[in-house]
């Protein structure tokens, strides 16, 4: 059994209404005609995504089409999004509309002029490091104060405008609320960032999942390796793992939860020696500093439980050093 060390009884003082999404979700369903759609810029398993204008204000927007999915689940992100909008670094809920004819909903959220990651990090100072995952980080211990974890962090879901040094955390469709003691389904996130939790299917884990899945973010930046751990299945992805982590501490981490690795592994999981961070290091990696491989072997633990919490994350040697020379 494991519980989460922080934020533990977050949904619990809280009323029911605020977590319990089963009884359906009281919406103030806007007006679509309100908004315009102008281009599509993106589609998902669960949505399609468009950039959008709102005709009242003649504001750009954008505008997430619901694919037609379990109302269990719309309710679930309708849910934590109303929660959560308005908190640091959160992608704002502008309004929800709802298609008259498929009765599908379809988000509008604020826009963000969002640069591909890809091409933002290469250009990324040790400075810059600091302040986007700041921001990160404070999204996520406000989500997680909240008794929310995102289960989908990941740089796909992080907008960051370069202009107007904004970041903000979207999609909030795998988001689910923590309780103590609940076994969660271990098929969220996306594989390169899923927790050594999911993919040894311990059920009990918390927020601390989407630390493991900063590290691999920081990770990718700082040793220009982007995915960190690149699996080309959901078994591959673990055994990706355990060739840095090692074989040997993978055991201890089942052993310590008194699970055993699945048997999918028989075959795969060879016996790894851990790797030294040192060993990731070179001439073409400048920005890997002591402070930010501490943190990073800090943030990449097997053991959820060991992991920094966003807040202890925050307070890390590595975000109060002056890098700006
Ligand atoms: C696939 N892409 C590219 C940019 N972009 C995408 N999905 C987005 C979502 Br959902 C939101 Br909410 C915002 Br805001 C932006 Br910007 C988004
Ligand atoms: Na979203």
């Amino acid at each position: 059994y494991s519980v989460a060390r922080v934020y533990k009884d977050a949904c619990a003082k809280r009323p029911q209404e605020y977590w319990d999404y089963e009884q359906g979700v009281t919406v103030e369903w806007g007006k679509i005609d309100n908004y315009e759609i102008v281009n599509k810029i993106g589609r998902g398993k669960y949505s399609e995504v468009f950039r959008g204008k709102c005709v009242v204000n003649d504001e750009y927007c954008v505008i997430k089409v619901l694919k037609p999915v379990k109302l269990k689940k719309i309710y679930r992100e309708l849910k934590i999004l109303t929660n959560l909008t308005g908190g640091p670094n959160v992608i704002g809920l502008l309004d929800i509309v709802q298609d008259p004819g498929s009765k599908i909903p379809a988000l509008i959220f604020e826009e963000v002029k969002n640069v591909d990651f890809r091409t933002l990090y290469l250009k990324f100072t040790l400075s810059d490091i600091q302040y986007y995952f700041t921001q990160l980080l404070v999204a996520l211990d406000y989500c997680h104060s909240m008794g929310i974890m995102h289960r989908d962090v990941k740089p796909q879901n992080v907008m960051i405008d370069p202009v107007e040094r904004k970041l903000r955390l979207i999609d909030w469709g795998l988001a689910e609320f923590y309780h103590p003691g609940v076994d969660y389904n271990v098929r969220v996130a996306s594989r390169y960032h899923k927790g050594p939790e999911l993919l040894v299917n311990l059920n009990q884990y918390d927020y601390s999942l989407d630390l493991w899945s900063v590290g691999c973010m920081l990770a990718a930046i700082v040793f220009k390796k982007e995915p960190f751990f690149k699996g080309s299945t959901n078994p591959d992805q673990l055994v990706k793992i355990a060739r840095v982590l090692g074989t040997r501490e993978l055991l201890e981490y089942l052993d310590k939860y008194g699970l055993k690795l699945p048997q999918e592994y028989d075959d795969i999981m060879k016996d790894f020696q851990r790797k030294k961070w040192t060993d990731f290091i070179n001439s073409d990696t400048p920005l890997a500093v002591p402070e930010v491989v501490d943190l990073i072997d800090n943030l990449l633990r097997y053991d959820h439980q060991e992991r920094l919490t966003a807040k202890e994350t925050l307070n890390h040697a590595f975000f109060h050093k002056d890098f700006s020379k």
